[in-house]
């Protein structure tokens, strides 16, 4: 029994290590350990053939229940538990099948004692296995909605956030903007990409700051950016000239904003942006911003224009008309 012990207590401390590893890794070592456990615990009982492989059955088949997809905490207890019970009730008709004759008191409290070691490992490999798999799984799903170097929302997440919003109507129809650096590639091809991006993140901050809580920013790709702007109900009758004017304010923020290069120089960056009518739907929101946006590049830059049906659109010129790219001292 104490060898057994010994074997146990070895066998756990190795699994300890092997925290990060795979599912499967962890099954196999699982039986491994098992293995070397039950042959120990075998050869103090003396059973017979029969026995000694329905007894190594019988430890190894949980091993499966290792391999699971992610099951909850609750579903780990139960199946552990579960271990337990089936284990010492095994080796108990085990026991007296081989030996002719029942546990004395020392050997069934020894019994109850290895089952419930067996299934607290195999516990502790199930609950390790999946939350490896489960840390890994939000890792995957963070990377795969998020813009690496501005750490916003992509635009695959923002797709996805707006059409949920939008379907499910748990916010009423708002607008949507799409914001576009102005010359950016003179930044990069004057300072060099490092410059660009740092322009980049830093205009993303300032865009950041100044909207509401219920906005939902991402970065779409490359310089352009995109928001959606939920209605204030409060101030209904007047959310077009309030979209246009927060998107005017942007538009101000970002171009007096200096983003400073080396010692000697810091430059400005600006913004055209283009504001959607109320969207009904995701698409042709975009497609009205996009419009828009484009009105505002050929119209000189730095401004916002709101997207309309009639020839002319409304628009907020900042007073800028082009980009501010030269360094100031
Ligand atoms: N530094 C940096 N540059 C980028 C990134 N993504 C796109 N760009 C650059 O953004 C520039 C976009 O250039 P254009 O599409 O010509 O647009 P623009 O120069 O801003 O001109 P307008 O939009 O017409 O005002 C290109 O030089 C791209 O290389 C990025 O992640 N980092």
């Amino acid at each position: 029994m104490w060898l057994t012990t010994i074997i146990f207590c070895v066998a756990y401390l190795l699994v300890l290590p092997l925290v990060h590893c795979r599912k499967v890794l962890f099954a196999a070592y699982y039986c491994l350990a098992l293995m070397i456990f039950q042959f120990s615990y075998i050869s103090i009982f003396v059973l017979d053939t029969t026995s000694k492989l329905s007894l190594l059955l019988i430890t190894i088949i949980p091993a499966s229940f290792i391999l699971l997809p992610h099951v909850s905490r609750w579903h780990h207890l139960f199946i552990a538990t579960s271990a337990a019970i089936a284990l010492t009730v095994s080796e108990l008709s085990l026991f007296s099948f081989s030996l002719h004759r029942l546990p004395t008191s020392f050997e069934l409290p020894a019994m109850i004692f290895v089952s419930c070691s067996v299934a607290l490992m195999m516990h502790i490999a199930m609950h390790v296995s999946s939350s490896s798999v489960a840390r890994y799984q939000a890792q995957l799903s963070w990377l795969s909605h998020r813009d690496e170097l501005t750490k916003l929302p992509n635009r695959r997440f923002f797709i996805n956030r707006v059409d949920e919003l939008i379907k499910n109507k748990t916010q009423s129809l708002g607008y949507i903007m799409t914001l576009d650096l102005d010359y950016f590639k003179r930044v990069n091809d004057t300072y060099g990409h490092s410059v660009g991006d740092k322009c980049l993140v830093s205009v993303a901050q300032s865009i950041h700051q100044s909207l509401p809580n219920d906005a939902v920013f991402a970065r779409l790709g490359g310089e352009e950016f995109s928001v959606y702007l939920p209605i204030n109900k409060a101030k209904d009758s007047s959310s077009d000239q309030a979209a246009l004017a927060l998107a005017s304010q942007i538009c101000r923020q970002v171009s007096e904003q200096y983003i400073t290069i080396n010692e000697t120089t810091a430059i400005a960056c600006s913004l055209s942006i283009g504001v959607s009518k109320r969207c009904q739907d995701l698409s042709s929101a975009m497609k009205q911003s996009d419009i828009a946006l484009y009105q505002a590049k050929t119209q000189g830059r730095n401004m916002a224009v709101m997207f309309s049906d009639q020839e002319s659109n409304e628009q907020v010129d900042i007073g800028g008309g082009d980009s501010n790219y030269a360094p100031i001292s």
